[in-house]
């Protein structure tokens, strides 16, 4: 079910959606959202400071400074000053987007009459037919990554997000996830998380070497 946040509603969203659409970005409509349901008292705007976010040591992209300003603009012009926009700042931004960068999943469809056809289903997410968008989920943000996962995350009907198991898993056994193309080689899947997830796998296959 789509909900709708009063804000989000009222705003001429046309220059920030045409930014997001001619850079073909999905997280500042996050962003976005999230903005929305802190404005109408739908979350508070620190709820994404438990999850981890990617190391900003080489700097904050200029471009989310640029988003911010946009998401800013759009909520200022139409709020009149009558919206409290105090929380929208450049810090609060950089804290999101830095965070959805390393926790949003990218939402996929999973065809059931092409279920059986693993090469059809494949080529479809590689090309970015197969996504519906993207979103943040504060249980499934907290799974580690492992080139080896015991479970995957599918969305077999809507955006809910469902876990399913590759194999049987013990009592206590950690669950984890995939967050890149695992069949990639071992020094791709190292140099691919570490580009853009900031960190270094410690996962027994990269241990090995596998
Ligand atoms: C989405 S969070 C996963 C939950 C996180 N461990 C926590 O406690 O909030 C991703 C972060 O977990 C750590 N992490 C996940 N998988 C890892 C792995 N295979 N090797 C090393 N660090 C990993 C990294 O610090 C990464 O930035």
């Amino acid at each position: 079910m789509q909900v709708f946040y009063a804000t989000e509603q009222q705003v001429d969203w046309s220059e920030f959606h045409e930014y997001c659409s001619n850079y073909g970005v999905r997280f500042p409509l996050i962003a976005k959202r999230l903005a929305c349901m802190v404005i109408s008292s739908g979350t508070s705007p620190n709820s994404l400071d438990i999850l981890s976010h990617v190391n900003l040591s080489n700097g904050i992209p200029a471009d989310w400074i640029t988003e911010r300003k946009l998401l800013y603009k759009a909520l200022r012009s139409k709020a009149a000053g009558s919206l409290n926009l105090s929380f929208l700042t450049d810090d609060w931004y950089v804290g999101v987007l830095a965070r959805l960068h390393i926790n949003a999943f990218r939402i996929e469809r999973v065809d059931q009459d092409d279920s059986e056809d693993i090469l059809a289903a494949a080529a479809a997410s590689i090309l970015g037919e197969s996504i519906l968008g993207s979103a943040v989920y504060v249980l499934p943000s907290m799974y580690n990554h492992d080139c080896d996962p015991n479970v995957d995350i599918l969305w077999p009907d809507n955006a809910s997000a469902n876990l399913v198991a590759r194999r049987s898993i013990k009592s206590g056994e950690e669950l984890h996830i995939t967050y890149i193309d695992a069949s990639m080689a071992p020094d791709k899947r190292r140099s691919f998380l570490e580009e853009h997830y900031g960190f270094t796998c410690k996962c027994a296959r990269c241990r090995d070497g596998d």
